[in-house]
């Protein structure tokens, strides 16, 4: 088995790319991120494995994305991509840990070996990978590790150069599905920009044309994507780009992007004095797979629409489409969420439609979504997609409109399947989305705003000793372990008008998260922070270095 890999050749190559003694990298929620300076021999075998991944699947091509999204510069990551541009299957994230973890080169081949074996990979079959980065100073020194484990199992390699992750995605499925039935796309970059304004072009043919928008690209890879697809939607859509300096140094994702928007619930300073009253504009994350809305209101205060806001935008919209397509007996359109949404917008929602909560986290999310005819899923952080299955697609294709009205509303919903990037969430296409939807709704920033009110609600991150001590369950809103404190919790929560919150561990960073809303801003931090107090005083926090804040 073994010798149809050249051993001789990823030994030689491999020891070019040594192991750091005494670090351990996990493969994560959002694959290998952390410091660029110890990625190399990390980058060197997530070749190696995606060559295997190939090969296993028959020689389809797997996407290998390089980026840190809205972490700091002097991060960078790696990621999978599986054969239809969805995350990498589960189970061989348990390989990539294993490869990246091998001490020596010896010990790598051996794990080879093991990966080969255990997942029965025939090693006769070729191997396929397309690769691309984002805009951080660190990418081409890892793309050149990632090279070097590409060459090492003898993979064909295609190189995308610098694009947004949802790009690298759209690639990954359009190579594989090129000529058939199913075909996403045509396999570029441009077939990207062209597929996208395309349709967003016909959904707001006749539409009043909105006015310009701000968008903020964070510095990132983003700023290439709205620069190239803006000549494509002409006069459909004015944009007008801000924090587009991919290359000064330390500009990525500082003080700018969609992370920076949620996380301080502020417009980027950069912005200020750009955003006039009334006026709307977004930002994309460093790697463009997360959007945030915003806008100023008539008393000039900030106003954030965020991916709560953006799926309870998006999902009446399309089941009012299928509705008036006379469709909604046979097409059923479901939300799925997280615990962290807004508990405003899953009552605005669960009045409408079908609302699933799953665990945090993209893949959660995309799973569930996948079981609903249409499935809308959104991160309250402003990642998330519209998924359209199979059957539905076919219905959309086939069905026979028997009036004007449902004719229109059947061709809408067949832009939308071309206008939203199923791969992934997409900043680029769900604001074409967002846009489309507000100029078919002829809502401002206001009107959209005022579908429901967000409950006050507050974030706090505590850190603990033993972060794994907290187990939940029902979809991370009831602790289980410490024993105990769930019932602790419940006791603050009723003392608290409209209150409502859950404690989960990270799976990102090394800390337990508080969230905690209620009717009145005041009570929300209050019960956020005694929470925090329980959850720190109960994981044995030192007295002496207790926050001040906690109560
Ligand atoms: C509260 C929060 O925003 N959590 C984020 C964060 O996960 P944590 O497991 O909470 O660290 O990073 C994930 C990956 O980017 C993202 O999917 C998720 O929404
Ligand atoms: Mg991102």
């Amino acid at each position: 088995m073994s010798s149809q890999l050249q051993l001789q050749e990823i030994a030689r190559l491999s020891n070019n790319h040594p192991k750091p003694a005494h670090l351990r990298y996990q493969y994560g929620t959002a694959g290998f991120r952390t410091l660029a300076s110890v990625l190399d021999s990390v980058l060197f075998r997530v070749g190696i494995l995606a060559g295997l991944r190939s090969r296993k699947l028959d020689g389809k091509t797997i996407g290998v994305m390089v980026t840190a999204s809205h972490n700091p510069e002097e991060d960078n990551g790696v990621k999978l991509v599986d054969t239809r541009g969805e995350m990498l299957e589960a189970s061989w994230e348990a390989h990539a840990s294993t490869l990246a973890n091998a001490a020596t080169t010896d010990d790598l081949i051996e794990a080879i070996e093991a990966v080969v074996r255990s997942a029965r990979i025939d090693l006769s079959k070729p191997a396929r990978v397309v690769y691309g980065r984002d805009t951080r100073p660190s990418g081409p020194a890892l793309v050149a590790a990632l090279d070097d484990g590409l060459t090492a199992v003898g993979a064909e390699i295609r190189n995308a150069g610098v694009v947004t992750t949802p790009i690298l995605h759209y690639l990954v499925r359009a190579i594989n599905t090129k000529g058939t039935k199913d075909a996403y796309g045509d396999d570029s970059e441009d077939g990207y920009y062209d597929k996208l304004s395309g349709a967003f072009k016909r959904l707001v043919a006749g539409k009043q044309t909105p006015s310009p928008l701000i968008v903020d690209c964070a510095n990132g890879v983003g700023a290439d994507a709205i620069n190239k697809i803006s000549p494509q939607l002409g006069e459909s859509l004015k944009l007008m780009p801000h924090n587009t300096s991919t290359s000064t140094p330390g500009a990525l994702n500082n003080s700018c992007g969609a992370d920076y928007v949620k996380t301080l619930q502020r417009l980027p300073p950069s912005l200020a004095n750009h955003l006039k009253a009334g006026q709307r504009g977004c930002s994309l994350d460093g790697d463009a797979d997360r959007l945030m809305y915003f806008y100023i209101d008539e008393r000039n205060q900030f106003r954030m629409l965020d991916g709560d806001k953006i799926a309870a935008l998006v999902a009446g919209f399309i089941v009012d489409l299928v509705k008036t397509a006379n469709l909604d007996s046979n097409v059923k359109v479901g939300v799925v969420q997280t615990a962290y949404a807004n508990g405003s917008s899953t009552k605005y929602l669960a009045e409408r439609l079908p609302v699933r909560c799953v665990p945090t986290g993209v893949k959660h999310l995309h799973h569930a979504a996948e079981r609903f005819d249409v499935g809308v899923y959104f991160e309250a952080n402003g990642h998330g997609t519209v998924l359209f299955s199979p059957g539905t697609q076919e219905i959309l294709a086939t069905h026979e409109p028997t009036t004007p009205a449902q004719s229109t509303a059947l061709n809408h919903l067949r832009n939308l399947t071309q206008l939203i990037n199923q791969t992934v969430g997409d900043a680029i296409s769900d604001m074409l989305l967002v846009e489309a939807v507000l100029a078919h709704r002829s809502y401002s920033g206001l009107e959209w705003d005022s579908l429901y009110v967000d409950l006050p609600n507050r974030l706090v991150k505590v850190v603990v000793e033993d972060r794994h001590a907290f187990q939940t369950e029902d979809a991370e809103r009831v602790l289980v372990s410490p024993k105990g404190l769930q019932n602790k919790i419940d006791d603050l929560v009723r003392r608290h008008d409209g209150g409502r919150s859950f404690v989960r561990p990270s799976g990102t960073e090394d800390v337990v998260r508080v969230y905690a809303e209620a009717a009145i801003k005041s009570q929300a931090d209050e019960l956020a922070f005694r929470v925090a107090g329980l959850v720190y005083d109960e994981a044995g926090g030192d007295p002496s270095s207790r926050p001040r804040e906690f109560l």
